[in-house]
C-alpha cells in the first residue's frame, strides 16, 4: 500500500512545522526519515499516518485522500509507534499487545483462537513471550518498548510508522528489531538518528531540515558529507561498506579544524 503526501503544510506556533512535504512511499519499502531535532520527523509522520490533518496538501492512502477514511479503516491499515508511547499501568505485557487486535474486533468479529494466536507470535518476535503475564509497571523502559512493537505488529497493519523505535534498546535488540520490521511485508517508515541504522536497513532516506524535504534516495546517494556538515553540523567521513551500503564516521567537534589549522 502506497502513502503521497502532496503539499503538505502543517503550522504551529505561527510558523510552518512541516513546509509544503511531496513525498510518496512505496509498497513494501522501508523508508528512514533523518534530521536533527526539532525538523519535523514525528510531525511528518503523524500527518502521513493521518493521526493529524494538514493545513494544506494533501495524504493519500493508495491513491485515496485520509479525509476520506474512518479512524477504524485507518487504524486496520496504520500501526505508529510513538516516541514516548503510553499504556495504562494497571494491565499485563499481555494485554498491552492484545490491544493491537482493537481494530479489527466487533460486535461480529469477537475475539477468536486467532487473534490469541496472532498476539502470542508477536510477542514471541519481539522475545517477549515469557513476560506476557507482567504487570506494564515492572517492566523496563527496554522491554516496554519491545511490547509497543509487538503491539504495533498485533495490529496487522500493512504500513507502520516508527519514531525512534530504538529508543531505550540495547544494541542486540536495535538491530534485532530493524532486522524483524524489515523482514515482514510491510511498508515502513521509522523516523531513526542513528544513521548508520539507516543506511543499513533503508532501502531510502528522506532527510528533513527546518520542516522541509531537503534529500531523498538511497542511503549512499544521500548520506553524503556535504549534507551531513550542511545539515546536522557534523564533520563526517562517508566510506562505502563493501555491500553496496556507506558507513558515517564521525570526527570528534573541533578535531577536523585544527587538523587543518596545524
Ligand atoms: N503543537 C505544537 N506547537 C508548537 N510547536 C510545535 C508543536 N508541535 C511541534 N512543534 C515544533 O515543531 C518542530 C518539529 O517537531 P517534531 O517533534 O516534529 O520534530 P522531530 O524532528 O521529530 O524532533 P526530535 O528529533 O527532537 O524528536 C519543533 O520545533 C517543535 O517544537
Amino acid at each position: 500500500m502506497t502513502i503521497q503526501a502532496r503539499g503538505v503544510v502543517w503550522r504551529a506556533g505561527g510558523r510552518p512545522i512541516i513546509d509544503e512535504i511531496a513525498l510518496d512511499v512505496v509498497e513494501h519499502e522501508f523508508l528512514g526519515i533523518v534530521g536533527p531535532n526539532g525538523s519535523g520527523k514525528t510531525s511528518l509522520m503523524a500527518l502521513m499516518s493521518g493521526l493529524r490533518a494538514p493545513h494544506a496538501g494533501t495524504v493519500a492512502l493508495a491513491g485515496r485522500s485520509l479525509r476520506h477514511f474512518t479512524r477504524r479503516e485507518i487504524a486496520r491499515r496504520i500501526a505508529f509507534v510513538e516516541q514516548q508511547a503510553e499504556t495504562a499501568e494497571r494491565i499485563t505485557a499481555r494485554q498491552a499487545v492484545e490491544l493491537g487486535r482493537t481494530p479489527h474486533l466487533s460486535a461480529l468479529s469477537p475475539w477468536q483462537a486467532k487473534d490469541d494466536d496472532i498476539v502470542d507470535t508477536a510477542l514471541a518476535e519481539v522475545g517477549m513471550a515469557s513476560f506476557a503475564g507482567r504487570r506494564w509497571h515492572t517492566l523496563s523502559g527496554g522491554e516496554r518498548q519491545r511490547l509497543h512493537i509487538a503491539r504495533a505488529l498485533a495490529q496487522q497493519p500493512e504500513i507502520l510508522f516508527l519514531d525512534e523505535p530504538t529508543n531505550h534498546l540495547d544494541i542486540h535488540h536495535q538491530l534485532g528489531l530493524l532486522d524483524l520490521v524489515r523482514s515482514r511485508r510491510l511498508t515502513v517508515v521509522a523516523a531513526l538518528h542513528d544513521l548508520n541504522h539507516a543506511a543499513m536497513f533503508c532501502d531510502r532516506i528522506a532527510v528533513l531540515d527546518q520542516g522541509r524535504l531537503v534529500a531523498l534516495g538511497a542511503p549512499r546517494d544521500v548520506l553524503t558529507e556535504t549534507m551531513l556538515a550542511d545539515v546536522f553540523r557534523v564533520d563526517a567521513a562517508v566510506e562505502a561498506d563493501g555491500n553496496g551500503n556507506c558507513l558515517v564516521r564521525y570526527a570528534r567537534p573541533g578535531t577536523v579544524k585544527e587538523k587543518c589549522l596545524q
